[in-house]
């Protein structure tokens, strides 16, 4: 049987979320948590899907899998489509599942089926059983989502040899990019691509839809707070709310995306450009007034939220900037840390702790898209679920 282990960081958006589906320029980076999947083959002719951060397990038969073949999933002029076609089949009594209530688990759902059923080909000889576990908070705007998507994408186009051990690493992530794109259009509609192309790519980048990707190591260590409000969002529907305002012409809206753009440049090219000895301090200063600017923008065109605006003004009163990150609404705020301020720290960790928020202190930069394939069917998806993130790591490195 083939197995292969994944593992992908999460994300965080340092400015331009937003303006970047409009395509304008957003900078990001990868954060030192991880989604984890196990994915193998076997002989049961069974597609099985098992979320622990979920609590939740699926199995599909193949013949009910067939429907999803016969119905042309690769005509779909969006992989959203999937939904429509699910609920369909599900009215029709041709799959066994149960409405499934929680929202996160039906996508999580829908991306699973998706990929399944457009990279494994229906002839496939092999049951195929996907383990998930994670931790990067879900739907916190850390990129959980892409994560997933470019998780499950790498783990079933091994499986059915889209790639192997001796593919470039530079081939497999444009590979993966192009159908985590396609997952991440399942769960947020109209994503511009930065999250996955992040993830999958790793370190800092600058991104903006159409262009190829720029990624750039800063040869300054960045310190950032991220603050989890624990306030569910959905990145879905803030970007189809913007996207109603910005068609139909409401005051500010494409100014206020325009201006996120220039934010967005000058933040890439003063972070390129930074250096631990040269003039250091005045560079954080020019970040930290960006990342103030960046939000009042994005508070502006309604993609805030009273917890995120407490975390600015909390953060404010000790001399910080702090902005959203990812999709708003909710989620999560990144208060930036410059190194001449930092003997503050520890007095406005508190004050945002109790208010009832969690603090990561997350590293930044990280490495993207990681795999091991000599598991040598060693592994199992009960060894996975008992590894500590701790010894996944271990079985990645080696
Ligand atoms: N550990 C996980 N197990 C199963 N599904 C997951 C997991 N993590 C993420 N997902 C999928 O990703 C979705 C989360 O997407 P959402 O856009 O709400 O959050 P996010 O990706 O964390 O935020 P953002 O897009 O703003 O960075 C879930 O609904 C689920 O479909
Ligand atoms: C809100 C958004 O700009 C970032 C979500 O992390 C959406 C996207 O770019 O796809």
């Amino acid at each position: 049987m083939t197995q292969i282990l994944v593992r992908l960081p999460g994300k965080t958006i340092l400015t331009g979320e937003h303006a970047a589906v409009y395509s304008k320029t957003v900078v990001a980076a990868t954060v030192g948590l991880y989604l984890y999947t196990f994915a193998e083959t076997t002989d049961t002719l069974l597609l099985n899907i098992n979320f622990a951060d979920l609590g939740h397990s699926f199995s599909f038969s193949f013949d009910e899998l067939a429907f999803f073949y016969e119905s042309g999933i690769e005509s779909f002029e969006h992989p959203g489509e999937i939904e429509n076609l699910f609920f369909k089949l599900q009215k029709e009594g041709k799959l066994s599942i149960t409405p499934i209530e929680n929202q996160q688990l039906h996508s999580a759902v829908m991306v699973a089926l998706y990929l399944t059923t457009s990279i494994i080909p229906a002839s496939f000889k092999y049951g195929i059983t996907l383990n998930i576990k994670s931790s990067i908070p879900l739907g916190s705007g850390l990129g959980s989502s892409a994560a997933y998507s470019a998780a499950l994408s790498s783990g079933l186009l091994y499986l059915s040899s889209k790639f192997n051990v001796n593919t470039p690493m530079s081939e497999i992530r444009k590979l993966v990019d192009h159908w985590a794109f396609k997952a991440e259009q399942v769960v947020h509609g109209t994503p511009s691509g930065v999250d996955n192309s992040t993830v999958i790519n790793g370190g800092f980048v600058k991104y903006a839809k159409g262009n190829p990707l720029i990624q750039f190591r800063s040869n300054h260590s960045l310190q950032f707070l991220i603050v989890d409000t624990l306030i569910p969002k959905n990145t879905k529907l803030m970007v189809a709310n913007l996207n109603k305002d910005y068609k139909s012409g409401k005051p500010g809206v494409k100014e206020s995306i325009d201006e996120i753009n220039q934010i967005s440049e000058e933040f890439y090219s003063t972070l390129k450009n930074i250096s631990d000895n040269d003039n250091l301090e005045i560079a954080e200063e020019n970040l930290s007034n960006l990342i103030e600017e960046n939000q009042k923008k994005l508070k502006f065109l309604g993609v805030s939220h009273e917890s995120l605006d407490k975390i600015v003004s909390t953060a404010k009163t000790h001399g910080y900037s702090a902005k959203l990150t990812g999709g708003g609404g909710g989620g999560c705020a990144l208060v930036f840390i410059p190194h001449h301020k930092k003997s503050n720290l520890e007095n406005v960790i508190n004050e945002i702790k109790g208010l009832g928020y969690i603090v990561y202190k997350a590293d930044m930069g990280v490495d993207g898209l990681s795999m091991s394939f000599s598991l040598d069917n060693r592994h199992s998806s009960e060894s996975f679920a008992s590894s500590s993130f701790v010894d996944l790591d271990e079985m990645i490195k080696t």
